[in-house]
């Protein structure tokens, strides 16, 4: 018996209703011909990666053949996210003439999705877009709310914009093939859920000690509560005006501590964690929250990570990196900060920068 739950997610944009479903299931990806019917007389395009296509491809290939489908296959891997890469796949697409009524696929990773993504929604200003998320940070995050773009000039997603799909297919079995490394970096974005809305979440979190432990059940509960979560700020915020900045947190000092070794050293989860880390430390510092919480946050960055220990040199990059972040104002630099237990607030006041490089220290 295939479980297939469906939530209904309603976005209202410059009064165009976006509304698309997010199917979560398990073993759908080998009946995926049942998900997109209404393409079965146009171009698709899968883009995957090198890692994802190995285990998966040749079953989605089986289950699409009826259907006029082509592959582009990209490096596994953060650097993936470029001009350059996108312009290999405004090739491809030109190549095999698809035109308006097209439809990519991503299959993969957040990196996957993004440039995948933001192909979709730049090739001819915008074709059929879906998402297909295989890890758990992009079951969790990336596949839903739109925000798709590229790296530049070692800076991250500065290169982007807001791009709906038309659907999202979430298949839980997937996540079965995912090295720990990267379930550990999905955990990462779901703990940030839990220290911007919705504390209880934590404590799940806090019980799981070994990742192989974490049950099919535990897992779904956690993908529907990350999205529930993420659904209700992108519904009133798509556009990151105000309250979606709060998706966010981890994000400013994190982003920094990901570019460096030309993103080699750090998947984004990893860099996220020890973002929030530093950021919770600013909090803690300010007397926004008390050295309790703060150390209880710690102890969750410590599941994702022990990797903290940064260079002078490496503190200037990231530093540089701050200044660069999408949400500052006026050269301000806008933190995400917790004020309470499951609480965030958009902090514009300034903060000194001797904080911020003390926020990431190793000994914090
Ligand atoms: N657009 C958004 O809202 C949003 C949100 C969060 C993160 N992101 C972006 O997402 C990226 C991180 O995403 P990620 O953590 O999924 O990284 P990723 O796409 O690099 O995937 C991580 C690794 O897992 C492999 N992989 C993927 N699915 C697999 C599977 N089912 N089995 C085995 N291996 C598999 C990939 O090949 C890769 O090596 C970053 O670029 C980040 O900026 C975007
Ligand atoms: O969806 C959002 O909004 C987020 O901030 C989700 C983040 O987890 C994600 O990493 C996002 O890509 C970061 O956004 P950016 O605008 O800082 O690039
Ligand atoms: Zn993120």
């Amino acid at each position: 018996m295939i479980e297939r739950e469906v939530i209904i997610l309603k976005i209202k944009v410059d009064s165009q209703l976006y509304k698309y479903n997010i199917y979560i299931g398990n073993n759908i990806y080998k009946t995926l011909n049942a998900y997109i019917k209404e393409y079965n007389d146009k171009k698709i395009l899968i883009i995957t990666d090198s890692n994802v296509s190995k285990i998966y491809l040749d079953s989605i290939l089986k289950s699409l053949k009826n259907f006029k489908i082509y592959y582009y296959i990209i490096p596994a891997g953060e650097n993936s996210k470029s001009l350059e890469m996108a312009g290999r796949i405004y090739n491809k697409l030109l190549r095999e003439k698809f035109d308006r009524q097209s439809l990519i696929i991503s299959f993969g990773g957040g990196v996957v999705g993004d440039i995948a993504g933001f192909v979709a929604a730049t090739y001819m200003r915008g074709i059929n877009l879906i998402q297909i998320p295989t890890t758990l940070l992009s079951q969790v995050d990336s596949s839903i709310g739109g925000k798709v773009g590229v790296n530049f000039n070692n800076i991250k997603n500065i290169i982007g914009s807001f791009y709906q799909p038309k659907k999202v297919i979430i298949d839980i079995d997937t996540l079965k093939t995912l090295s720990e490394r990267d379930t550990k970096s999905g955990l990462a974005e779901i703990i940030k859920y839990g220290i911007i809305s919705d504390y209880k979440l934590l404590n799940l979190i806090h019980n799981i000690n070994d990742i192989s432990e974490m049950d099919s059940k535990l897992i779904k509960l956690l993908i529907k509560r990350s999205l529930e979560i993420k659904k209700d700020i992108v519904k009133v915020d798509t556009f990151e005006k105000g309250k979606r900045k709060i998706l966010n947190f981890g994000h400013t000092i994190g982003h920094g501590i990901e570019s460096l070794d030309n993103f080699k050293r750090f998947k984004h989860g990893e860099a996220v964690a020890l973002g929030m880390l530093s950021e919770a430390y600013i909090s803690k510092e300010l007397g926004l929250i008390s050295i309790e919480y703060y150390k209880e946050i710690k102890q969750l960055v410590k599941k994702i990570t022990q990797d903290n220990i940064f260079t002078q040199q490496e503190k200037e990059v990231i530093m540089e990196n701050i200044k660069l972040d999408k949400k500052n104002m006026n050269e301000n630099i806008v933190f995400i900060l917790p004020i309470s237990y499951g609480k965030v607030k958009i902090y514009e006041d300034k903060i000194n920068e001797g904080l911020i490089k003390k926020s990431l220290g190793g000994d914090i």
